[in-house]
């Protein structure tokens, strides 16, 4: 059957899925899992409530079916998941599916690179907040060096791997470093693309006097080189994209508090625990586990995540206030799937 196109209330189709396959992380980045609030007696998922790979395959069958070109895998950390390249190789074989890819924070990819790469995968994004190791430190909450994602990146890279290196900005925090990694990555020819600190979850302490817009980053970046516009690869794409003048390589904003993208917004999130939610600032998932535990059928399945995306009027970050930033009860980004 011919993949159908499928719209939500505001005529936004169903493009992307992005899959949390796990909740837990080796890191504890302030602006996404504190360590203070994170700790040792954290109730993380218990393995059984994961979805398995068959589960995971299956639901993103149901949605390519509806339109699903591009699959993210994300998390927490994707890569604790041992089974990782085998899920890889299942998600490559569906057909009518154009763009598999991860976002990680690297420190596995030395070990698991060439095997991802060999199962289907076609790019990583790779978080790097830091150069110097003070920095890192603070903003990933570990004592891991930077070292070790240099590591995975440069690993990346060696496997074949599209890269890409996203970084959160956050004012008081690691903004001095802005500039170095944006020497580094241009360095290495890779694109970087800076992120606005956001108001997910209910843990980071978000306030706005944190966020660094768009515009004074892109004022920072153009000390290096002028820049200029790149159009967008794909309908909905969140970072805007611009390339040192004069160069292939390219540096992008995600300014999803300052300049929002909600109205091309085609992504559907899964969470490792089989929830549907239709924005990143969801208050609630639909739950497709006991669908697929008790054998629903794939039209039934289908019908189900139509409906649901045929009903949403999700933007959240064009209605945000500093008030929905302090009270709107939301999902942890490492929950939900970054
Ligand atoms: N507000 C908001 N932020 C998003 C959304 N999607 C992604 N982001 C932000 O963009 C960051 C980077 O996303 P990535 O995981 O690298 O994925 P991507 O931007 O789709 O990557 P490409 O496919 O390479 O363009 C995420 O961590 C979020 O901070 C979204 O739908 N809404
Ligand atoms: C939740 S993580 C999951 C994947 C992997 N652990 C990683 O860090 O790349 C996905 C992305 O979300 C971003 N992120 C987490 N909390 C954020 C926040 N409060 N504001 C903006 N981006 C955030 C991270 O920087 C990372 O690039
Ligand atoms: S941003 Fe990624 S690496 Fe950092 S705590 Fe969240 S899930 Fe872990
Ligand atoms: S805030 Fe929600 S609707 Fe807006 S871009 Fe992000 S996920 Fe999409």
């Amino acid at each position: 059957m011919a993949n159908q196109r499928i719209c939500d209330k505001l005529e936004r189709p169903l493009q992307d899925l992005r899959i949390s396959i796990m909740d837990r992380c080796n890191f504890r980045c302030s602006y996404c899992m504190p360590a203070e609030v994170f700790g040792p007696d954290h109730a993380f998922m218990d393995e059984s409530e994961l979805l398995s790979v068959d589960e995971i395959v299956r639901t993103a069958e149901q949605f390519v079916q509806l339109g699903v070109k591009k699959i993210r895998i994300t998390g927490g950390e994707p890569l604790l998941r041992k089974e990782v390249p085998h899920l890889i190789g299942r998600l490559h074989a569906i057909e009518g599916l154009e763009d598999l890819a991860l976002t990680t924070n690297g420190v596995m990819l030395p070990k698991m690179a060439k095997a991802l790469k060999a199962a289907g995968l076609q790019r990583v994004n790779i978080s790097l907040d830091a150069l110097s190791t003070e920095t890192f430190q603070k903003m990933s909450g570990r004592k891991t060096k930077p070292q070790a994602v240099f590591n995975g990146i440069a690993a990346a890279k060696d496997a074949g791997l599209g890269v890409k290196i996203n970084m959160v900005v956050k004012r008081g925090a690691n903004e001095q470093e802005v500039i170095p990694l944006a020497r580094y990555a241009k360095e290495l020819g890779v694109t970087l693309r800076f992120i606005e600190f956001m108001d997910v979850g209910q843990t980071n302490g978000w306030d706005f006097s944190y966020v660094v817009s768009k515009k004074e980053l892109y004022k920072l970046v153009s000390q290096i080189a002028p820049l200029e516009p790149v159009n967008q690869a794909y309908y909905g794409e969140v970072a805007s994209r611009y390339r040192y003048s004069g160069t292939e390589t390219e540096v992008g904003f995600i300014s999803s508090v300052t300049e929002t993208f909600c109205q091309s917004c085609t992504r559907a999130r899964l969470s490792a625990d089989g929830k549907i939610f239709t924005c990143l600032f969801s208050e609630n998932g639909t739950d497709l586990r006991a669908d697929l535990r008790k054998g629903l059928s794939d039209e039934a399945l289908q019908r189900k995540i139509k409906q649901l995306w045929e009903a949403r009027a999700d933007r959240y970050s064009e209605l945000r206030t500093e008030e929905t930033a302090k009270t709107r009860k939301k999902i942890e980004m490492s929950y939900i799937g970054g």
